[in-house]
């Protein structure tokens, strides 16, 4: 990609400031939706899915009119949005660090062209390797596939970490109701509690353990597997039966083969997908075996659908474009330092932290392509957990910190378990309602105090309360409305963040696909590693690491 001027020196930058300086007093939400009665028409969008309802994007409670979102675009088109974006889809190397390209959008391309890369088309490959999931997946669930001992597959143990792990939990999770029956374990954390922890509960004659890593070289990963399989032997005893229980999912064949498995039983994928954007390829094997292939195909195909969108539609109708442009707005003209992700969903209680890697690890980054140091904010802290539980733990900030925290709310129409009649179903979408409409509309000093007076609070104790019960309010925020949280919508959402991400990316002139800032303590923990297997003090780091290690050599 051609490089860019600095983001500080162009023309709707200067603009974004120069408005944010003088027009940010005329973008009250609550001023914003009394001078315009049509406001929610003209700041959502709806796209309808084919067989899965509409999904509403409701992005009128943010602090944006008309003129902030033409400047917002115009710094797309200035930042040549477009034409990073057909980079992208064309497989050239935009991870130039790596020297790679980005082609996660091929993994679930549905649309029978041709992906290029290196000059060959990687599409057969890819359908090669679905091929062999769905019929390993099937071969599995249908009970067909025996371990060693003749009994069929009950429990699955992924052991991977990062983008080998997080992707994979999180779609589970959120798609638990469409589990096929396989009981789904993870394990990612070096801490021997993890690991420990899914060996209580799985028997090593029906257990199948996943080994999920792209270069297969993690250390976590491989000494997970390593004890794995160590426990697994000394109740299989023939190394042969390895085979029938241990599968890899790499693009390293000579390290899976290293191992002891078999590539016969290897899953591959190319250097073009990313880790955290990896639960597409063959790292989604877990997903396939929970769900079954039909559905990981849907969460295929909801991706794909987005990322149609995402290539045709016009920037001013982009969900994807729209979401990253109000955070850019947010993040380096009004200083907010994070964005939170509140889905009202108890499934969806892993999602903030697939996106906390697929965000942080993509835009926690302070040089630009061309290698010069930022003198503007990028990637933006990313947080969250499901609602109404955060309502009970962090929502006081929200509502009367003195941060500005963006969210985007997310919610169901449909639940996947309307228990009680659905009451409680109504209770959560009440409170999603609720909290966007409470942190715009806030409650003034006179409300509070005509609340306060109704209830027969006496005057001394009004004063002293009073101003510990308003609420400032005009806190932004989107909200997002599925029919129904399937594989199809999921997939969506999901790819409609990494667009996000992408886009956000863009504006920053930065590299979201590369992660060299997650070198350096491993190759630190390197050296510490053999000097925590004697006892004898050692002296060589500065005095905090010295004193932490010796304290530590004392204390065993
Ligand atoms: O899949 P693998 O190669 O084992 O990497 C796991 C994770 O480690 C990283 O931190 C890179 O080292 C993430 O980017 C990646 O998802």
């Amino acid at each position: 990609m051609d490089p860019r001027p600095s983001l500080t020196s162009e023309a709707a930058w200067l603009e974004l400031k120069e408005y944010f300086k003088s027009n940010l007093d005329n973008l009250k939400l609550k001023d914003l939706f009394a001078k315009d009665p049509q406001r929610f028409q003209k700041f959502s969008i709806k796209i309808d899915t084919p067989n899965d309802g509409d999904i509403l994007v409701d992005y009128s409670k943010n602090w944006a009119d008309d003129e902030l979102m033409a400047k917002l675009f115009r710094l797309a088109k200035e930042r040549k949005l477009e034409s990073a974006r057909s980079a992208m889809f064309a497989g050239e190397k935009i991870n130039f660090t790596e020297d790679r390209a980005v082609l996660h959008v091929a993994l679930r391309n549905r649309s029978g062209k041709p992906v290029i890369v290196n000059g060959k088309n990687v599409m057969p490959d890819v359908d090669a390797v679905l091929t062999h999931m769905k019929e390993f997946t099937n071969s599995i669930l249908s009970g067909h596939w025996k371990g060693f001992s003749g009994k069929q597959i009950t429990d699955v143990v992924n052991i991977g970490i990062g983008g080998s792990d997080l992707g994979p939990l999180m779609v589970t999770e959120a798609l638990k109701s469409y589990n096929k029956g396989l009981k789904m374990h993870f394990v990612s954390n070096i801490d021997g509690t993890h690991l420990a922890e899914v060996l209580m509960k799985v028997d090593p004659s029906s257990v199948l353990f996943i080994i999920a890593s792209k270069t297969f070289t993690t250390q976590e990963t491989i000494t997970n597997a390593t004890s794995a399989k160590k426990w697994f032997l000394e109740y299989a005893k023939n190394p042969a039966a390895v085979a029938k229980h241990f599968v890899a999912l790499s693009t390293n064949e000579v390290k899976v083969k290293e191992f002891g498995i078999d590539p016969a039983n290897m899953f591959g994928f190319w250097d073009w997908v990313g880790g955290r954007y990896s639960l597409w390829s063959a790292i989604g094997l877990s997903i396939c075996l929970s769900l079954g292939y039909d559905n990981f195909q849907q969460l295929l195909e909801g991706a794909h659908f987005m990322d149609n969108h995402f290539q045709t539609a016009p920037l001013e109708k982009n969900i994807p474009v729209i979401l990253a442009l109000l955070g850019v707005w947010y993040s380096n003209m009004c200083g907010a330092e994070t964005h939170a992700l509140l889905p009202y969903d108890q499934y969806m209680h892993r999602f903030a932290a697939y996106f906390q890697q697929g965000d942080m690890e993509s835009n926690g980054k302070y040089v630009t392509r061309s290698g010069q140091v930022v003198d503007y904010s990028t990637g933006p802290i990313v947080w969250g957990e499901p609602g109404t539980n955060g309502q009970h733990a962090f929502y006081q900030l929200i509502h009367q910190g003195t941060r500005l925290i963006p969210a985007d709310f997310i919610a169901t129409v449909q639940s996947h378990n309307p228990i009680n009649g659905g009451i409680h179903h109504n209770i959560l979408l009440a409170n999603f309602l609720a909290q966007t409409e409470a942190l715009m509309m806030g409650k003034t000093e006179e409300v509070a105090k005509l609340e306060l007076e109704k209830s027969g609070m006496d005057a001394d104790s009004i004063k002293k309360i009073l101003p510990h019960k308003v609420f400032k309010g005009n806190k932004p925020t989107n909200s997002i409305v599925v029919k129904k949280m399937t594989p199809f919508v999921l997939g969506a959402l999901i790819a409609m963040y990494e667009h996000k991400i992408f886009t956000q990316g863009i504006i920053w002139d930065i590299n979201s696909y590369d992660q060299w800032g997650v070198e350096l303590g491993k190759q630190l923990a390197k050296v510490i590693e053999p000097e925590l297997n004697d006892n004898k003090p050692v002296s060589t780091h500065d005095s905090s690491t010295n004193g932490l290690i010796n304290f530590i050599k004392a204390n065993r």
